[in-house]
């Protein structure tokens, strides 16, 4: 069993990302997906400078974001066949709710930006736990469009780096396991 909700540990310990190809409604209500992103805000942050920000990507904006995809990914690539050009709009129209997720490095700050970087991801693994909480399931993608500068100009500043798009929702067919990590291959005990 997934994402089995009956204790914290078990929720952790089940924890599965949905693709975000396959989200469908129910995804969260406005109230929910506003605690979603309070748990994020609940995030270790060398320095308490909140170094990410979210972007919410309504239904109704869904269209605009995929002509921007669809416009930046002919810039950068001016031979782009329909099929690679169809690929941006699928990705933009995937699961009923979209969050676009930014880590923010605060200019000027003594602490580092690869800390400040963490912290975002830890950000985004936060959010992730509160949708699966509530009892939805999130995929979080970066592919081509977190690394164009059009996107990002779309969504953020230049010192901004697109950290991923969260797409959430409710999974159409069953998850499934995907291979994870021998404990021992990972875990070792210092000796030296
Ligand atoms: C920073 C980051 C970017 C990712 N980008 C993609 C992506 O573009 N395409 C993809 O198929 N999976 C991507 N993934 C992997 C999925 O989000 C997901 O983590 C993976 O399917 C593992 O599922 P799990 O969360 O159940 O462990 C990315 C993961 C991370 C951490």
């Amino acid at each position: 069993m997934f994402n089995d909700r009956s204790t914290p540990l078990s929720l952790l310990q089940t924890r599965r990302s949905g693709k975000p190809r396959d989200l469908i409604a129910p995804g969260p209500d406005d109230a929910e997906l506003r605690q979603i992103l309070e748990v994020a805000l609940r995030t270790p942050d060398h320095g308490k400078i909140a170094p990410w920000r979210f972007v919410i990507v309504p239904q109704n904006k869904r269209h605009a974001l995929a002509g921007l995809l669809e416009r930046a990914y002919r810039a950068e690539k001016p031979d782009a066949g329909r099929l690679e050009v169809e690929s941006m709009h699928q990705f933009a129209h995937q699961a009923p709710t979209l969050v676009v997720a930014l880590s923010s490095p605060v200019p000027g700050s003594k602490i580092p930006v690869w800390e400040q970087q963490l912290s975002a991801g830890a950000a985004i693994m936060n959010l992730l736990h509160a949708t699966h909480a509530l009892g939805y399931a999130g995929g979080w993608l970066t592919g081509w469009p977190s690394f164009n500068g059009d996107v990002r100009d779309a969504f953020g500043q230049a010192h901004e780096t697109i950290a991923g798009f969260i797409f959430i929702g409710t999974p159409a067919k069953p998850l499934e396991e995907r291979p994870r990590p021998e404990y021992d291959d990972i875990v070792s005990t210092w000796d030296r």
